[in-house]
């Protein structure tokens, strides 16, 4: 019989001993073996990282790793793998121990031929896979491959002890399919197991590898995430896994509809160990069946009312577009030397229908989450750049400051589309200035780098906000083709009062300069911060004390009345 030749990975440093196995295996063995040799762990997992071996034969003592320490090293290299320990022949005690380390059997040196060879690697490699395969079974779901109870108990068992030693939150969703039981008694078992698969591969790809999908029995399903930066990290995973499995499904010519309904617990407020964390999953999973299928529910109510809040906010934020409800306002900027407007930074307003209006520090958080950032943003700066034209038609030299969330400055096409409203406003790009945020840009430099050229190149002024509460890493500074600096408004108020403060505003006037770039100075609320400063010749300056942003009309007065410079 001809079986297909094996590939043994041979790891021994001694010559001789490795020759004399490569001549058992040359004198033609069934199967027939290929023989790899390794004279170091270090070579050994240098071979493992590229290929695919069915066998380890192991010298415990290599130059680079001794005894069993060898083994449990290669044990955690490749756990899939099988091994075959090789010993000296006065080191029965080291052999039994290897077998009970990991080792699937083991052979002393001196006393094997090519039969006893191949039949300890035949006998290893039916070991390991037996192995896998009771493990498979005590520790996952036959039908679904995913983790069973067992296991799942165990990985949530680590998952509370990580989260606990980093201070951090984890989520225990308890999921259970909607009607499932009715459509396993109209079309049958197998239908209802094909249903419970599909359902468990969508799953899945709604998770990160390092969280946990298992199926419970039945049609419930937990999953566990392991850190959860916030609540509503726990609210877009639940509402894609709604999402996911609400796509309808196709078995054997049936169009299906299948939903879930969740429950979520979080760790630690919702219970301090894995049962009681289960526990409440589960209760808030029937409050969810309770509330008409197909949602989730928190267990606390005061974490219902938030994410409904939220989940409210995001569905008028998406209408706020249609409807027109965006207005910007615009603050006026002085500049210092000649104590003149020079222009205004656009600030966006939601004119809520019933709330009023609606400062952007309660909405650009969440429209950046949900991607609507991206359609608000571009209105943001159609609006501004057509609003300045105006303007500027009209006779006033103005310069317009627009903010630019770390987001929209990401997308692929965004220096096209700022291109676009560029040629399709009219408004110079030199009046044009760009606002991003430290944390923006210093993601992934190379790529700022290449955006902030480009958007030069076209004559776009570029300012960083919020200047001194980032990373404020000033080794970038250099590199970043910037204009101007905005000091945030946290050094301004107190520049007069508090000394650390005032240093830190001077320092950053005296560095921007000597990289001969231009300093604003936000939030001047006193004359006294005024005069501050002007004595520390920062350039230009912004905030209620000279004037608060202003809606069009109201701003188009102050234009008149400041008589700024006119063509
Ligand atoms: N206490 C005090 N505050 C002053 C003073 N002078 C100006 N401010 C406020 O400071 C903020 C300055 O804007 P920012 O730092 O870019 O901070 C902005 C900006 O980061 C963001 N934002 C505003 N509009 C947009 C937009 O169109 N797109 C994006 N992505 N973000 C925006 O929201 C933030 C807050 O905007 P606003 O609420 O309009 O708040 C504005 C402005 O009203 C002052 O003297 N004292």
């Amino acid at each position: 019989m001809n079986l297909p030749p094996l590939a043994v990975l041979l790891i021994e440093d001694n010559p001789a001993d490795a020759r004399l196995v490569s001549e058992y295996f040359a004198e033609g063995s069934d199967p027939s073996c290929l023989v790899t040799h390794a004279s170091t762990f270090a070579e050994a997992v240098s071979f493992l990282e590229g290929h695919q071996y069915d066998v380890i034969l192991l010298d415990l003592s290599l130059p680079d790793s001794h005894g069993l320490e060898t083994l449990h090293r290669m044990h955690a290299y490749a756990p899939q793998m099988p091994i075959i320990v090789f010993t000296g022949l006065d080191d029965d005690e080291l052999a039994l121990s290897a077998m009970r380390h990991g080792a699937q059997d083991y052979l002393l040196k001196g006393k094997f031929d090519l039969n006893l060879l191949i039949r300890a690697i035949r006998y290893t490699m039916e070991r390991k896979r037996a192995e896998a395969e009771i493990k498979q079974l005590a520790y996952y779901d036959t039908l679904t491959g995913l983790p069973n109870r067992t296991l799942l108990m165990d990985r949530l068992r680590q998952a509370l002890v990580q989260a606990e030693r980093e201070q951090r939150h984890a989520a225990v969703f308890f999921l259970d399919l909607d009607r499932f039981k009715s459509i396993n008694d109209s079309l049958g078992h197998s239908f209802g197991d094909q249903l419970l698969q599909i359902v468990a591969r969508r799953l899945k790809e709604c998770i990160r590898s390092s969280d946990t999908v298992s199926r419970l029995g039945g049609d419930e399903f937990i999953v566990v995430l392991n850190t959860l930066h916030s609540l509503e990290d726990a609210v877009r995973i639940a509402r894609k896994i709604i999402d996911a499995v609400s796509v309808p499904i196709t078995i054997e010519g049936h169009e299906l509809f299948s939903t879930v309904s969740i429950g979520i617990s979080l760790f630690p407020a919702d219970g301090a160990g894995e049962e009681s964390l289960l526990k409440s999953a589960d209760l808030a999973m029937y409050r969810a069946k309770e509330r008409g299928r197909n949602t989730y529910q928190f267990f606390s109510q005061e974490m219902n009312q938030r994410a409904l809040a939220r989940q409210q906010l995001e569905t008028q934020l998406r209408r706020a577009l249609q409807h027109d409800e965006f207005a910007l306002h615009y603050q006026p900027l002085i500049d210092m030397r000649s104590n003149r407007l020079i222009g205004m930074e656009a600030l966006l307003r939601w004119q809520h229908p019933e709330r009023g209006m609606v400062g952007p520090d309660e909405f650009i958080p969440l429209a950046e989450e949900t991607g609507l950032i991206i359609p608000i943003g571009e209105w943001v700066l159609r609006t501004a750049c057509a609003q300045t034209k105006t303007w500027q038609d009209e006779g006033y030299r103005l310069r317009v400051g627009v903010n630019i969330s770390a987001r929209q400055f990401k997308q692929p096409d965004f220096v096209a589309s700022v291109a676009t409203i560029l040629a399709e406003t009219g408004l110079p790009p030199a009046t044009l200035e760009l606002e991003l945020t430290e944390t923006a840009l210093v993601e992934n430099i190379a790529e700022t780098i290449t955006t902030l050229n480009r958007l030069k190149g076209m004559g776009i002024n570029l300012a960083i906000d919020d200047f001194g509460t980032g990373y404020s890493s000033l080794s970038y500074l250099k590199h970043f083709p910037i204009d101007r600096l905005k000091i945030d408004r946290t050094f301004i108020s107190e520049i007069s009062t508090n000394s650390d403060d005032a240093v830190i505003a001077e320092t950053i006037i005296a560095m921007a300069h000597s990289l001969r770039k231009s300093v604003v100075a936000e939030g001047v609320e006193h004359q006294r911060q005024l005069d501050f400063l002007s004595l520390k010749e920062c350039d230009e300056v912004q905030g209620f004390y000279l004037s608060k942003p202003l809606p069009p009309e109201t701003f188009t007065h102050f234009l008149r009345q400041q008589s700024p410079d006119r063509d």
